[in-house]
């Protein structure tokens, strides 16, 4: 499809699903999910992600009466415009200025530079008739720094951007994928003005006088939509993780290559060590990022209720822990993905493989809802608060009480002395333990050698980065565990989970054995007997792994590969796509008559000659 049809298709598609939500007899979950997963990537998802959590939080009782029944009957579509051309990681750069003039009762939204223009907001270019827009609150000359605002850009009647609001699409996007079905967009603004009362004013305020009335609680609360994504993309992972391992396993065991003896069958694929010791952590990883998920979806709601009642005790373990981990499987999950095409070998990078669409709309996970890189360096922040704190008589909690025993985690050595040892929770944990916080304090060491901190900090990014990541494994490692220590049902699940809880262990420390080594948390022997522990795993996993993917439970339609079809009937699927192909609606192509024979004859012509 062209860009207009692979657009207009996606807006039937999201009015189907929509159409679908009002008629069928769903819960909110199904809802929810249907709303998500009906338009995965497309304006619906951000109406429902992003705008109307946005109004949910960030607004007045008056004001979430007033827009949240226009939204949650879709009479407006609305988007999350924060990023601007010349700044999207740092929201307190945004240059959108709102202005208020006593004088009209009005806020006047003005982009003032190119670089203030909004762009990237997804819904914006084409389709939403309202925003929340972000923009830097003026009165009486004063800057109070960024506030969000709620916007109407089109008439309701015609669809035409209001006067004073120039908007259109920033274009195509990477790759042939699903993403540029969504309309990314551009938005300035010419002196347009807004009624007082479309400021998001549950936490700031200004009164009819001009008055700013600050907020009486972290300011940080109007990056809460910000928050909330972050936690569902972590699941999110895990579910693009999961379909992409699904693939790779699949068709690793249908493929088979070398290894006949006397022109007998050949060996499969995924009994090749390699092929083991590449999918295999990624296989525990889908279900690793699946099981944090659940565990961070709960820290979620459990800060939602107490933010209800003013406790703000664990905001910033919130914070950290949804940048974190929105970070590190992002990153682990694009990557995986990508391996799992190169699993495949040349076939997985046939379109109808379904791995490159996925890597395709996968990829931006990294970038949006903040950079991985600047969301571990909050990471990074959180925890050299953290360290600071030691000895201070307040002892850290959640997911830094580790760093409570940094005294026995600091001068420990490990009790591994065989393979075994490293199935045993208690030895691997501790192991995760000592490697974060002896990264973590010899950041902070390293720290307080510079007067300045901000110096410091600026010097010291790529290690406190790093120290960042091994927290959230160390976290993700802790939550596996924790998983295995509770009820699982099924005959054999929980020996399986174990098996994938300790692949993903070890394949962790192999990957980053040199923080291991570095920080002495295990000797090299140790990491030996790691290794060892790991092929044993992938051994008593192999017979299992297709029956661990089909545990996912996907569909061929949503996997969209014939790769990874639940029947393996691979090869016939195979070419049946490939002759599907438009250039092969006729055996001699165009451009042969133009191109091809002319090249040829001239050829002939020469060689008579
Ligand atoms: C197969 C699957 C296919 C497709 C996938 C489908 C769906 C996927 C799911 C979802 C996709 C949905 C949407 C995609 C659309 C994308 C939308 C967007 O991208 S929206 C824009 C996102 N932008 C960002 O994330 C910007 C990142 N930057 C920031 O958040 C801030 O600028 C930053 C935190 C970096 C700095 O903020 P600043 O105000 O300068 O604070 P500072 O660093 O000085 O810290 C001060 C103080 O505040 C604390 N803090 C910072 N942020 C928060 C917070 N959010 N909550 C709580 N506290 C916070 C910080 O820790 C510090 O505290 P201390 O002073 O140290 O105590
Ligand atoms: C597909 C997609 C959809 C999006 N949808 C929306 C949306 O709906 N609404 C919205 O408001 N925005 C949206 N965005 C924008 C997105 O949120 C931003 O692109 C993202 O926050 C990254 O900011 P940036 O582009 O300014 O990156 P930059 O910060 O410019 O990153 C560039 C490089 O600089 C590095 N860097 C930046 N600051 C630091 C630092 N302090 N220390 C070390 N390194 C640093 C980064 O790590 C990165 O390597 C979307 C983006 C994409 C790709």
């Amino acid at each position: 499809m062209t860009r207009k049809e692979l657009f207009k298709n996606t807006l039937r598609k999201s009015v189907h699903a929509w159409k679908l939500i009002n008629e069928l007899p769903l819960s909110d979950d199904e809802s929810l999910m249907l709303r998500h997963f009906m338009d995965q990537p497309g304006f619906l998802d951000l109406h429902w992600r992003m705008f109307v959590p946005a109004i949910k939080g960030q607004g007045t009782e008056e004001q979430k009466q007033k827009w949240l029944p226009l939204a949650n009957k879709m009479q407006i579509i609305g988007c999350y415009a924060q990023t601007e051309l010349g700044h999207g990681s740092n929201v307190q750069g945004l240059e959108t200025t709102a202005t208020f003039d006593p004088q009209t009762d009005q806020f006047i939204l003005h982009s003032p530079t190119q670089t203030s223009s909004k762009w990237w907001p997804g819904g914006l270019g084409k389709v939403s008739t309202h925003a929340v827009i972000y923009a830097r609150l003026i009165t009486d000359g004063k800057d109070h720094g960024v506030h969000g605002f709620i916007v109407q850009l089109r008439n309701m009647d015609d669809h035409s951007p209001l006067p004073g609001i120039t908007i259109g699409d920033i274009g195509v996007k990477f790759g042939n994928g699903a993403y540029n079905s969504m309309d990314n967009g551009f938005l300035m603004f010419d002196k347009f003005c807004i009624p007082r009362d479309q400021m998001l004013m549950r936490l700031s305020k200004v009164t009819r006088e001009g008055k700013y009335v600050p907020s009486d609680v972290p300011r940080q609360l109007m990056y809460g939509t910000m928050v909330s994504v972050r936690q569902t993309i972590v699941s999110n992972a895990s579910i693009a993780m999961a379909r992409a391992v699904c693939i790779a396993t699949r068709y690793s065991a249908v493929r088979r290559q070398f290894g006949s003896q006397n022109g007998g069958i050949e060996t499969q694929v995924i009994d090749y060590k390699t092929q083991q010791n590449r999918l295999f952590p990624l296989l525990a990883s889908a279900y690793a990022f699946r099981f944090v998920g659940e565990w961070l979806k709960w820290l979620y709601t459990d800060v939602t209720q107490r933010l209800e009642a003013s406790d703000f005790a664990t905001l910033p373990e919130a914070h950290a822990c949804t940048a974190g981990l929105k970070s590190m499987t992002t990153s682990a999950t694009s990557d995986g993905i990508e391996e799992c095409r190169k699993l495949c070998g040349g076939h997985g990078y046939l379109w109808c493989s379904g791995l490159p669409e996925l890597f395709a709309v996968y990829v931006p996970a990294c970038t949006y809802e903040g950079d991985n890189v600047v969301l571990q360096l909050q990471v990074a922040r959180f925890l050299m608060k953290t360290v600071s704190q030691l000895g201070s008589g307040k002892a850290p909690a959640g997911t830094t009480a580790y760093m409570g025993r940094a005294k026995h985690l600091l001068q420990c050595r490990s009790s591994i002395r065989k393979a075994e040892d490293w199935l045993n929770p208690a030895m691997v944990l501790e192991t995760f333990e000592a490697r974060a916080l002896r990264m973590a304090v010899s950041c902070a060491n390293n720290l307080s050698k510079f007067e300045n901190q901000e110096q410091g900090f600026s010097e010291l990014l790529a290690d406190l980065v790093e120290a960042a990541i091994a927290h959230c494994q160390l976290i993700v490692v802790s939550k596996f565990i924790v998983k295995l220590e509770g009820e699982i049902k099924g005959k054999g699940v929980k020996n399986q989970l174990k098996n994938l809880c300790y692949i993903y262990a070890l394949h962790l420390i192999h990957k980053h054995l040199g923080d291991f080594l570095s920080t002495n948390s295990i000797t090299s022997e140790q990491a030996s007997l790691a290794n060892h522990q790991l092929r044993s795993l992938y051994t008593q996993v192999r017979p299992n792994a297709v029956a661990l993917v089909d545990a996912f439970d996907y569909t061929d339609h949503y996997l969209g590969s014939v790769l990874g079809r639940y029947d393996g009937n691979v090869y016939p699927k195979l070419f049946e796509e490939a002759l599907k192909d438009p250039l092969n609606d006729t055996v001699v192509p165009d451009g042969y008559h133009e191109y091809i024979r002319p090249l040829i004859k001239q050829h002939l012509r020469s060689a008579r000659l």
